[in-house]
């Protein structure tokens, strides 16, 4: 028999100790997490986050999984020798594109980690935005400026959509009866045409359509970074502008954060840009007072 006073044991009940306020501040809430293609690639990575999920689910979260899948869907199409053109982060979607876009993400992707979830020990239900009424998406249009002329021309994405309307009721249901629903950013549009979304604006636009207590958004960098590298932990929406102002923030990053702003002032109560390369990265986060990555709340 093991000894009670061994101080590793004692240490693992404290640690379970220390989760204790944060299961009951949350218990019954809902955190949506966005998993990414780049956070994606590592089994043993895939395995810890399935955990994670299912133990959230155990101590009575409601966990929604929203992934993405871009690089996925670039390899398939280099297979198919098309290459893929991007327009602010989007890639821009012909119908042989989008075809593709839902092949990889409702069917391979969705269905790898509804297994994982499995696997866990836990239930997951795999839909995009089109099964139930989901979401229904309307067309994304980017404007860009000549550089010699100055005039602004729209540019046409083809079929790259954003969520409109949201109808939260089939998430609510496949949670209640103790399953974890697990998202493809795919959904049909007015005009009945299949639209390829963005993730991370997949997952933003859920998380405030149902008032989340967080949005995970989970990648490849330790979180936003300050121009010495330096993890910035809090952040505000006025922080934001300022970081994109003075150039700390680029590329994927963007978006992403824009996403988070966009959330946390449409009803989520909290946005986190996290790790996805470290091991059991949303349980330090949510069951410990250090936390990790970088939390955005609303001014
Ligand atoms: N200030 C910053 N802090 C952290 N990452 C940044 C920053 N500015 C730009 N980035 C870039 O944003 C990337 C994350 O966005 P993205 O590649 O779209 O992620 P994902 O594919 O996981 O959705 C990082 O890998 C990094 O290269
Ligand atoms: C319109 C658009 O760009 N859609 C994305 C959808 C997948 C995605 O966002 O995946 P990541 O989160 O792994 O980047 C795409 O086609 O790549």
């Amino acid at each position: 028999m093991s000894n009670p006073h061994d101080p590793a044991l004692l240490a693992r009940a404290a640690t379970l100790v220390d989760a204790l306020p944060y299961m009951q501040r949350y218990a019954g809430r809902t955190f949506v997490v966005k998993y990414g293609g780049h956070a994606m690639g590592d089994p043993e990575l895939a395995n810890d986050f399935a955990e994670d999920v299912v133990l959230l689910k155990a101590v009575g979260i409601n966990p929604v999984v929203v992934h993405g899948g871009g690089p996925q869907i670039g390899a398939m199409l280099k297979t198919m020798g098309v290459e893929s053109r991007f327009v602010d982060g989007l890639r821009v979607t012909d119908a042989q594109t989008a075809q593709v876009a839902e092949m990889v993400l409702s069917g391979a992707i969705n269905k790898e980690i509804v297994g994982w979830i499995a696997r866990a020990g836990g239930k997951a239900m795999g839909l995009s935005g089109k099964d139930g009424g989901l979401v229904t998406a309307r067309k994304v249009t980017r404007a860009s400026k000549d550089p010699d002329s100055n005039i602004e021309k729209v540019v046409d994405l083809g079929f790259v959509g954003e969520p409109d309307r949201i109808d939260t009721s089939v998430i609510e249901t496949i949670s209640a009866a103790g399953m974890i629903p697990v998202i493809a950013p795919i959904a049909p549009g007015e005009d009945g045409q299949t639209y390829n979304i963005n993730a991370d604006t997949m997952a933003g636009a859920i998380a405030a359509a149902l008032n989340a207590a967080r949005l995970f958004l989970l990648t490849d960098v330790s979180g936003v970074l300050d121009k010495q590298g330096e993890l910035l932990t809090d952040l505000r929406p006025s922080d934001i502008s300022r970081l994109q102002q003075d150039g700390t923030i680029s590329g994927g990053m963007i978006p992403k954060l824009e996403t988070c702003v966009h959330a946390v002032e449409a009803g989520c109560e909290a946005a986190v840009v996290l790790d996805g390369r470290v091991s059991h990265a949303m349980l330090l986060e949510i069951f410990t007072q250090e936390g990790a990555g970088t939390l955005i709340r609303a001014d």
